[in-house]
């Protein structure tokens, strides 16, 4: 054992201490120097004291948000979270949606110029081929892509109710009205990059599929000028580090107003000069041949705003609830979007994670695994004749199985809520009504019933499964048939999922 002894405490311990020498007062110090010095010292104490109390406020905010409830939002691309996220949104927090309203039009506005540009590409792609061959690429399609106008009525009775009543055209002049209608149309396509470049604010993603444009979270406030919202990102590094949460900070992109948005005001004189050829064009007979032979395929959201396109495209539009939630536009990285939720009486802080999810993206959610309270997945089954477009072998319900694998077995999550959405219910049913069949993309489905209950049972016993076979927790997985653009649906779903979130909080806050 070994003594130590203390240092003696002398009267000039003082003398030493840097601090004390700076501050004590020179010995021959005049009435104003003193006056200055004391000056100086109670603003030094000023300083130090809302130092203290911002400290103090800080480890409030870390001590409350603690008790804070976290939920994740994940899924492949294209599945529906910020659609969700957008539905939590009208929930919990209505009034930010409605003063970001008029900034989702340039989003729309892009939604309607790349379907006209794919449908030119088409047009290039398959023109002066036997059109009474089809697709080797489509091999639902067993009839003739010169369909009959009986064939036409059953796959898209939208179209052919106002069509069918104008007679038949020749090759010829089928030629010319689409050589005009791209004429026509050219001064829109010319517009799509400085759009594109507009809505992401120059952001330039490597990968990112058909050219789809990327957002950061906020980008409505920054296209609007305002800062109306609480959403914020929390800015990953590319190592996948975690930094501090800032309101809006992922890009220092200028603030554009969006009543001045002069490329804005361009964009929606020429979409209302342009909608009446842009029917023209969606309505033509070849178009319709190209999408019956599943030669053109068009996304869900792309051919919502086709269907709608007088109104969208009339001067004085204003975006409907309904237009935002069928609006397209990708997630880069992790967006927060904070409500204040009431259950049982009881006001908890909810932060919503919705992350994008193409494959590039996905080492982002990461960081965001260890403190979450529970995950809404999103699977959607309507995707089973399509490919990733990050990987155009890849079947989608293939990589949402994958997906929901690592998600299952991943040891961070094992104790967090899960839920899962079966999405695009509707996609679904009108695919099936379409006759696209299951089996030639799933093989393993083979010759079960190619009905709704049938297929949706098929995918859902594959997801079960997986839970299963991953489940060392006996977690309870809660499973819901979903349409997240239907808001009626919705909300009663997200009621439901709310309070069972909540209630396992408790349970563990009561544990705690
Ligand atoms: N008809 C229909 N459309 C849906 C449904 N869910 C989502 N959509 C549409 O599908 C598109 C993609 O949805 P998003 O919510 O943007 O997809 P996401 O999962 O956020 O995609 P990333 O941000 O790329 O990861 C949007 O245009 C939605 O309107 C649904 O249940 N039915
Ligand atoms: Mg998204």
């Amino acid at each position: 054992m070994i003594h130590t002894q203390r240092p003696t405490v002398t009267a000039n311990i003082d003398r030493d201490d840097p601090l004390a020498v700076a501050i004590r007062p020179s010995p021959g110090e005049s009435a104003q120097e003193k006056e200055i010095r004391l000056q100086r010292e109670a603003e030094a104490k000023r300083v130090s004291d809302r130092i203290d109390e911002q400290l103090s406020q800080d480890r409030e905010r870390y001590r409350k948000s603690k008790q804070d409830v976290r939920l994740l939002l994940l899924g492949q691309a294209e599945s529906g979270k910020s659609t969700l996220q957008k539905q939590f949104q009208l929930m919990y927090n209505p009034n930010s949606l409605e003063e970001e309203r008029i900034s989702w039009r340039a989003v729309i506005y892009y939604n309607i110029i790349r379907p006209v540009r794919r449908i030119f590409e088409a047009i290039d792609a398959f023109d002066g081929e036997d059109d009474d061959e089809s697709d080797p690429n489509s091999p639902d399609f067993t009839g003739k892509i010169m369909a009959s106008t009986s064939d036409l009525t059953h796959m898209f009775p939208q179209l052919t109710a106002t069509g069918s009543s104008s007679p038949p055209m020749s090759d010829a002049a089928e030629d010319a009205q689409l050589v005009h209608l791209r004429a026509q149309l050219a001064p829109l396509l010319a517009v799509e990059p400085s759009l594109a470049e507009r809505i992401s604010g120059g952001l330039n993603v490597a990968g990112s599929g058909k050219g789809n444009v990327y957002v950061r979270s906020g980008w409505q406030a920054r296209s609007l000028g305002l800062s109306f919202s609480r959403a914020r990102s929390r800015n990953d590094s590319m190592s996948g580090g975690r930094r501090s949460l800032s309101r809006n900070s992922s890009d220092g992109a200028a603030p554009v107003t969006a009543a001045h948005d002069v490329l804005i005001e361009d964009v929606a004189r020429l979409v209302d000069q342009c909608k009446d050829d842009i029917k023209q064009l969606w309505q033509h007979p070849a178009i319709r041949r190209l999408r019956a032979a599943r030669k053109l395929r068009l996304e869900e959201w792309a051919e919502f705003f086709m269907d709608n396109i007088t109104r969208v495209c009339s001067t004085g539009y204003v975006p409907t609830t309904d237009d935002i939630l069928h609006a397209r536009i990708q997630t880069m990285g992790v967006a927060e979007h904070i409500f204040d939720v009431a259950v049982h009486g009881r006001v908890v802080t909810w932060h919503l994670f919705d992350v994008g999810g193409a494959r590039g993206q996905r080492h982002t959610w990461i960081p965001y695994f260890d403190d979450a309270n529970a995950i809404i997945f999103l699977a959607p089954v309507s995707g089973y004749d399509q490919f990733l477009d990050e990987d155009p072998r890849t079947n989608r319900i293939d990589d949402s199985l994958q997906l929901f694998t690592q998600i299952c077995a991943n040891p961070l999550l094992k104790k967090v809520h899960l839920v899962l959405f079966l999405n695009k219910t509707d996609v679904l049913q009108q695919k099936l009504a379409r006759g696209i069949r299951v089996k030639k993309y799933i093989t393993s489905f083979g010759d079960r019933p190619q009905e709704f209950d049938s297929v949706v049972n098929y995918f859902k016993a594959h997801f079960t499964q997986v839970h299963k076979r991953n489940n060392d927790s006996k977690r309870v997985l809660y499973t819901h048939l979903t349409s997240v653009v239907d808001t009626k649906a919705t909300k009663s779903i997200i009621t439901n999922v709310s309070d069972s979130i909540f209630r396992k909080y408790l349970e563990e806050a009561a544990l705690v």
